[in-house]
């Protein structure tokens, strides 16, 4: 699956539909065992979460945005399907969650190919199932500095601390995640997929029980004169890096 939402693979609420329903597409056809999740976007692997689609839009559309945010990581998260990711660019906050929820990650050697959760830097906050996928992938301590911090990991890094689980040459990214998931593909089926589930039913439940919840929360959130501010200056800062 390769993701083309240029400039960065932005996660607009339609791309995280076509996401959804090709990801679906997938599942619901037996001749289909697993997805090598990549990047059509040049040096990009995401840049996250669509800054556009939350500011400067009235609640129902935050709540419908979020909605779609849960929904993609909920099926990506609990995916029957093997999902490896391929990761050839940088990759930001929500990008990086999509990576997370991944069964294996391979990340190309690229010092500029930094991926974390930077919510913070931005004056937001990683909500918890974002938290939590990141504790069960690098653990407690490393999750609470690279969240406070906001931390982007370059790959030696990213490897060093768990956040993905090989780093190869830019060149060999694919063919990598191609053999890892030979490995994966020779287990049986059914006993693999309830092994993913016994490990992430709990992460998933604690969502699913207060999904509604937590889409008020983000809307309130979001929707905050300050918060707003925080965003403008942020996609303005992205905007003068340019000039
Ligand atoms: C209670 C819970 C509350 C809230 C939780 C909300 C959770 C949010 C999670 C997120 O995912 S927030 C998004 C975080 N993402 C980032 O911080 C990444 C921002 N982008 C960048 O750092 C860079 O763009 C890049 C390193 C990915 C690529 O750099 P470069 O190749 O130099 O491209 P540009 O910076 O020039 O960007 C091109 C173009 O795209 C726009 N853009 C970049 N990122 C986003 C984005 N996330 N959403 C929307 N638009 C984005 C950027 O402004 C440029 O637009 P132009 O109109 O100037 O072309």
């Amino acid at each position: 699956m390769k993701m083309r939402n240029p400039p960065v693979n932005s996660l607009s609420l339609e791309f995280l539909t076509e996401l959804l329903i090709s990801l679906e597409k997938l599942e619901s056809d037996k001749a289909f065992h697993a997805i090598i999740l990549t990047s059509d976007c040049p040096g990009i692997f995401s840049a996250g979460l669509d800054l556009m689609e939350m500011c400067g839009r009235d609640p129902t559309h935050y709540a419908e945005y979020w909605k779609a945010v849960q929904e993609l990581w909920l099926r990506f998260y609990l995916s029957h399907l093997v999902v490896i990711s391929a990761i050839n660019g940088v990759n930001a906050a929500g990008g990086c969650l999509l990576a997370l929820s991944c069964d294996y990650r391979v990340l190309a050697d690229n010092p500029k190919y930094a991926m974390g959760l930077n919510e913070t830097l931005l004056g937001i906050i990683a909500p918890f199932w974002f938290k939590d996928t990141l504790v069960n992938t690098v653990g407690h301590r490393t999750a609470e500095r690279a969240l406070q911090l906001g931390l982007l990991f370059p790959p030696a890094e990213a490897l060093q601390v768990g956040m993905v689980d090989k780093v190869v040459p830019e060149d060999q990214v694919l063919s990598a995640a191609r053999s890892e998931l030979a490995q994966w593909l020779a287990i049986p089926g059914h006993a693999r997929q309830l092994t993913k589930s016994l490990m992430r039913k709990p992460t998933a439940d604690r969502l699913l029980k207060e999904r509604d919840a937590d889409i008020q929360n983000f809307v309130r959130f979001i929707s905050r004169d300050a918060i707003q501010k925080a965003l403008r200056v942020y996609l303005e800062k992205l905007k003068q890096k340019k000039t």
